[in-house]
């Protein structure tokens, strides 16, 4: 009797466990809407590039289009308007009103990083699907301590879809200011916030986090899908389980391979992490992308990775690439694969080498989980899309074979996303192709997501509990 209450109580707490994981946050579902307006924050920081004119091209819309389902949700329920608040890239930032002539400008005269286009392609998109109500952009950038007379939501009444201007090239966004949150309320006259760009939650920003500290708020459908269905697949995932990450925001990312170390059985370092690395272990990397003062948290990195797997196995559980190819200065983007031995101080690695593809893509044949973040190389270059590509490749064989295979980010999902449609493949294959790269990771990972945490939760039925 005694082994049998012991038994139940395990299997009773390991059901607690993951009911807590399970997505319990307040959701638009849950909201009353008629006739509100809603101020949304979606993730649009979509890959972009600029012709020698300044003309601005989506590389992707992903992200834009993963946002409709909430978008369209809100309007079928009879909201007043939707203002949408984003960011885009990492643009230089700006006290107030007043320097707004300091922020860089395209050869065309128009701003870097301005939400603009992003508005045109979300209003084609809209249109698509026949919504064809009135839409505005605001191209003023929103300041704290900004006062506007009369808020958005009053004074363009025809206006069904509003869209802001990039909210960091206010400087005070990063900073989590209450300042630029009151602003944003009261410039827009939102009475309800929804927090829908899960790419964005692992920020703690005043559009993210300080903005739902002072308006009813609620998470969109696109928040409650991601985190649901990543919180149903890892919960426990099947090993082996090898993480794959790449790309180029290597400060962000260092720290969360320190927390993949406990999680994951092999971790495949690329892009321009695996520089940073290279260099600690003493290769000229030539012109190649790094960041300093990366030192300590490598030797932390692998002072628990040796912990975990002993010395003697360290180099086939944290795995560098052993040759790279790279681009020399000067030529036009030639693709050169060469042995780490090779590189000269005029090199630039752009993507790993032949050699790591087929190491990759042997480890990969293994594992029965695996999540990619950051690609390879720099996929923008035709010549450097091959280590990514051979990835994109092998996860569509795991998830093929039954196994789970997730990408996160806004560029590497927005790769295989490409690379889906060059070959032919359904993107449905994939277990979950993820808006959210930093954000998959941390959320993985066991961190705390500023942007989700801040988010009411649903009540829980306590009666059910004590039963
Ligand atoms: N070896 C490299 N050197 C410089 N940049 C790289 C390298 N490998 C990948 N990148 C860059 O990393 C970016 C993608 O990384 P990241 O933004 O971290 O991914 P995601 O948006 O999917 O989270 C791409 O712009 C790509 O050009
Ligand atoms: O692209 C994003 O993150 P990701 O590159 O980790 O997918 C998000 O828009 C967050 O952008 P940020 O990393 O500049 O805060």
């Amino acid at each position: 009797m005694l082994k049998h209450k012991r038994l139940y109580a395990i299997i009773f707490t390991k059901l607690e466990n993951k009911k807590e994981n399970m997505f319990n946050k307040k959701t638009v579902k849950d909201a009353s809407l008629k006739d509100k307006v809603v101020l949304l924050r979606a993730d649009y920081n979509v890959p972009i590039s600029y012709d020698d004119n300044g003309s601005a091209h989506i590389l992707n819309d992903f992200r834009i289009k993963a946002s409709l389902p909430t978008i369209e949700y809100l309007i079928n329920q009879g909201v007043k308007k939707i203002i949408i608040v984003s960011h885009l890239g990492r643009p230089q930032s700006v006290e107030s009103l007043a320097d707004i002539d300091e922020l860089e400008k395209l050869p065309n005269g128009k701003r870097k990083y301005s939400l603009m286009p992003v508005f045109k392609h979300l209003k084609n998109l809209l249109q698509e699907r026949d919504y064809y109500f009135p839409m505005n952009f605001h191209a003023t950038p929103i300041f704290s301590r900004t006062h506007y007379p009369v808020p958005i939501a009053k004074a363009d009444d025809d206006y069904k879809i509003e869209m802001l201007e990039n909210i960091r090239f206010c400087k005070d966004e990063k900073r989590n200011s209450l300042g630029l949150a009151q602003a944003l309320k009261q410039i827009t006259g939102a009475g309800i916030f929804v927090q829908d760009g899960f790419g964005v939650v692992h920020r703690g920003h005043s559009s993210t986090e300080a903005i739902a500290k002072i308006m009813p708020s609620y998470a969109g459908l696109l928040i409650e899908k991601e985190v649901g269905t990543l919180y149903s697949m890892l919960t426990t995932p099947k090993r082996p389980f090898i993480a794959v990450l790449g790309g180029g925001k290597i400060s962000d990312k260092l720290p969360l391979i320190e927390k993949f170390i406990a999680l994951s059985d092999k971790i495949l370092i690329t892009g321009a992490i695996a520089n940073t690395f290279l260099q600690y272990k003493g290769y000229n990397i030539g012109k190649s992308k790094i960041e300093d003062g990366q030192t300590e948290i490598i030797e932390s990195i692998y002072e628990k990775a040796i912990r975990k797997v002993g010395i003697q196995n360290i180099d086939n559980f944290i795995i560098l690439p052993s040759d790279i190819a790279v681009k020399v200065e000067g030529t036009n983007s030639k693709r050169i694969d060469k042995d780490l031995a090779d590189i000269n101080n005029n090199d630039s690695i752009l993507d790993i080498g032949h050699k790591t593809i087929r190491m990759v893509k042997n480890e990969l044949k293994n594992a029965e989980t695996v999540i990619w973040n950051g690609t390879a190389g720099v996929t923008e270059l035709e010549g450097f899309k091959a280590g990514s590509a051979a990835i994109a490749e092998s996860m569509h064989e795991i998830a093929k074979n039954g196994g789970t295979s997730i990408i996160g980010g806004g560029d590497t999902s927005s790769f295989v996303l490409n690379w889906c449609e060059d070959k032919k493949v359904d993107a449905n294959d994939f277990s979950l192709i993820s808006t959210g790269g930093g954000a998959t990771l941390e959320l993985i990972s066991g961190e705390i997501l500023p942007g989700l945490e801040i988010l009411p939760s649903k009540r829980r039925n306590i009666n059910n509990r004590s039963k």
